[in-house]
């Protein structure tokens, strides 16, 4: 029996294969398929599959034997739905290969198109057509990443690879991709490449002590994890590693040499993919070449910060209707965002960091919905602006957030720039300090960086230079942000822009306080539509393109304090879900039914269900509203009880998987409101650029196509 191996721990499963199997699959693709093959999936991995590839054909060779995972197959809603979702529709236009085979293709191809070494790739994979099918027990529990030694080195062995060699070679994929914290609980990227395979895992694991326990909540749990200086992360397995004296002498060897663990990765992975394979495999090797290039990916955008490492925020500057100059943050990181502008004489005082403990869950304390668009008025020598993030662990967890300052142009009365003559520099600085409880205080920031403004105002967009660092309890405060600006001897606007980290989500090993982190204020019960609110809001003006009636524009002023945890607090967090979805900017769609809002189509895992029927009465209730004859629910709050697309809202994260996210009756939510620009809605709704986002996108785009609704989309952030 070709599946009856050592170490299989559930080799009955082959005697209940059932009757259709044939473990003799002849491959039919032709060279030409092949190579359209490479093409489809290298557009793919362009658009950041790569290290999703990897990791899935790792864990179908690991559980299935290569022999078409079941367990990950037919569980769609399992954390690889987003690629099994994208592979699905791939297979359509080569019915020729078996799902075995191009879950194993995609991950090899994956490896050298994203700088890996070539894999030796052969198909002839079957597939299984249930559990009891699948030659090896696919419930094989897939390592979470706490394993210690022994365990470790037992899950290699059990699939078949025994030496240490292979093992720590294996782990070097750890280079790619990130951790998500909806999916495992742990946060972040290993390397400063996640989407170029180098052997940068190594050279950081030659130094664990420069790693500190991050402690991280999700609905998943508490976790630790380690993290460095730049925000790259390492799993408690990855650490253990570093404990063992045959592993460190590898590490060191692969550190040394990429080419060493090239050759030693391709090998061992070449021999994963054939794990428990059947004799059917061709004789001949499938080429693995036609790599993408992929570096585009990796260096979108270009104004990340620190720029390398794990992007801890991105800034995107441009240059709207030659008016405003519009800032806008991505940031993974949770907490309190604060910004400061003004001219060269900032003083701690005009910078203001707030820090009120933000939900750590779901829920409308999240301002993960919030788009803050702030507006510095043309007089203003300073404004500022704090900005709850996302609190929700649970979620992928990019936030954006919008500021805007009117043009330079006009802030010269207070600044000194005048018309094109413009030499000065917008200067940024993050911090990871912690304000002093509620108190707004400003006590440190780490690093700065400059931005040309020139090159902002005519290109729309200037790159970063790095003008200090430091340790992430700097002494530098803003009036040493000033310092360096003015010290440039140039015009300077200073734009300060803090990011605290909630200390709760990222401990730093620290405990908390809890009189810091104030509980969420989370409706006990559903809160019926409020017809009175929902008028008064309707009429709200909207401030900008991106406003969502949250900003505040400040001149001089001082800082309004922050909101309390009262029912005006609430309402203004309604009003913020309620303009995501409805803002009062945009003309209504039809006389009587106002703007599309959410629909609660479908809810839970829509796969395996009758889609079609599904997504017919998905149709069935769009058209109900778009013709006036229903009203979409109102009130958000809702949602939360009522509706799938409340899933994406609230339980966003722990929910938006490619499952959900692909069927079109689950986003019918996202609508219509032609103001909200599809990436604005992404980081809305926290899906992240990979696989999420694609097929939310593409099937956002073909809701609005059915609902006739056209819309410019600006250029993806990121
Ligand atoms: C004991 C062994 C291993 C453990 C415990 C482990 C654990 C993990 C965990 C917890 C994640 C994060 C998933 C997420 O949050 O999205 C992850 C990601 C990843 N793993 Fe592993 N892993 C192991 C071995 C491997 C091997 C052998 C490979 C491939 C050769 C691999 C490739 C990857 C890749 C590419 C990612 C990133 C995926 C993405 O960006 O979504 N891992 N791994």
């Amino acid at each position: 029996c070709p599946f009856a191996q050592p170490g299989n721990p559930s080799p009955h499963s082959h005697a209940r294969r059932s009757p259709g199997w044939d473990p003799h699959y002849n491959n039919t693709m032709t060279p030409g398929q092949w190579a359209s093959l490479r093409t489809a999936l290298s557009q793919s991995i362009q658009d950041g599959y790569g290290p999703l590839f990897v990791r899935l054909a790792y864990h179908d060779a690991a559980t299935a034997g290569g022999a078409h995972a079941q367990q990950l197959i037919t569980n769609r809603t399992s954390f690889h739905s987003t690629e099994l979702a994208l592979l699905d529709r791939i297979k359509t236009n080569f019915p020729a290969i078996t799902f075995a085979d191009l879950v194993s293709f995609a991950g090899a191809l994956s490896v050298s198109a994203m700088g890996g070494p070539k894999i030796n790739w052969r198909s002839g994979r079957n597939d299984a057509k249930d559990f009891q099918d699948a030659p090896v027990d696919p419930t094989a529990p897939i390592p979470d990443g706490t394993e210690n030694v022994d365990q470790f080195r037992a899950h290699f062995r059990r699939i078949g690879l025994t030496s240490d060699r292979d093992m720590v070679a294996l782990m070097g994929a750890h280079n790619l991709g990130n951790c998500h914290i909806w999916k495992t609980g742990y946060a972040g990227p290993w390397s400063s490449t996640p989407f170029n395979l180098t052997n940068e895992y190594f050279k950081l694991l030659q130094t664990p002590t420069n790693y500190r326990i991050e402690k991280i909540l999700s609905d998943l749990g508490p976790k630790e994890q380690w993290i460095d200086n730049a925000g790259r992360m390492m799993l408690p397995v990855d650490m253990v590693l570093t404990r063992d004296a045959s592993f460190v002498k590898i590490i060191d060897e692969y550190a040394a040499n990429q080419d060493t663990f090239f050759a030693d990765f391709a090998s061992a992975y070449g021999r994963l993919l054939e794990h428990n394979v059947s004799p059917g495999l061709s004789k001949d090797a499938i080429s693995t070449d036609n790599p993408p290039v992929v570096a585009a990916a990796v260096s979108k955008p270009g104004t990340c910060y620190p720029s390398i490492g794990s992007p801890i925020f991105c800034v995107d500057i441009v240059v709207d209707n030659g008016n405003d100059v519009i800032f806008t943050v991505h940031t993974n990181r949770q907490g309190w965002v604060g910004l400061g502008v003004g001219s060269g004489s900032m003083t701690n005082n005009d910078v203001i960091v707030g820090y009120k403990g933000s939900s750590d869950k779901d829920g409308f304390q999240t301002s993960r919905f919030t788009t803050v668009q702030h507006k510095i008025t043309p007089n203003s020598k300073s404004a500022w602006q704090q900005i709850p993030l996302r609190g929700a662990s649970d979620k992928p967890s990019w936030a954006k957030i919008s500021f805007s300052a009117v043009h330079p142009k006009v802030i010269s009365s207070t600044t000194g720039l005048v018309g094109n003559n413009l030499n000065g520099y917008v200067t940024f600085a993050v911090s990871d300090f912690e304000p002093l409880g509620d108190n707004n205080v400003v006590d440190g920031v780490t690093t700065l960086y400059q931005h040309d403004i020139s090159a902002i105002l005519t290109k729309g967009t200037g790159g970063p230079t790095m003008v200090g660092n430091d340790t992430p309890s700097s002494s530098l405060s803003v009036g040493a942000i000033a310092g360096i600006a003015a010290g440039a001897a140039v015009v300077v606007i200073a734009v300060v822009l803090a990011i605290v980290f909630r200390r709760r989500a990222l401990g730093r090993g620290e405990k908390v306080p809890t009189a810091e982190i104030p509980e969420p204020v989370l409706p006990a019960t559903v809160q019926q539509p409020d017809a009175g609110w929902m008028k008064s809001q309707s009429t709200t003006k909207s401030e900008g393109p991106m406003s969502t009636g949250a900003s505040s524009s400040a001149g001089d002023s001082a800082p309004p304090s922050f909101l309390p945890d009262t029912t005006t607090a609430k309402s203004e967090k309604q009003l913020q879900l309620f303009n995501v979805f409805t803002p009062s900017s945009v003309p209504r769609m039809n006389e009587k039914g106002g703007n599309l809002v959410s629909i609660g189509g479908s809810s839970g895992s829509t796969y395996g269900v009758d889609e079609a029927a599904e997504n017919a009465a998905f149709e069935q209730q769009l058209k109900q509203y778009l013709d006036g004859n229903a009203t979409p629910p109102e009130d958000p709050l809702t949602w939360d009880r009522a509706a799938s697309a409340y899933f994406v809202m609230k339980n966003g994260g722990s929910l938006v998987s490619a499952t959900r996210v692909r069927d079109e009756n689950f986003i019918g939510s996202v609508l219509l409101a032609p103001s909200f620009t599809i990436t604005d809605l992404l980081f809305k709704l926290g899906i992240e650029r990979t696989g999420d986002k694609i097929i939310f996108e593409n099937a956002m785009v073909a809701l609005r196509e059915r609902a006739g609704v056209t819309k410019q989309e600006p250029p993806a952030y990121i």
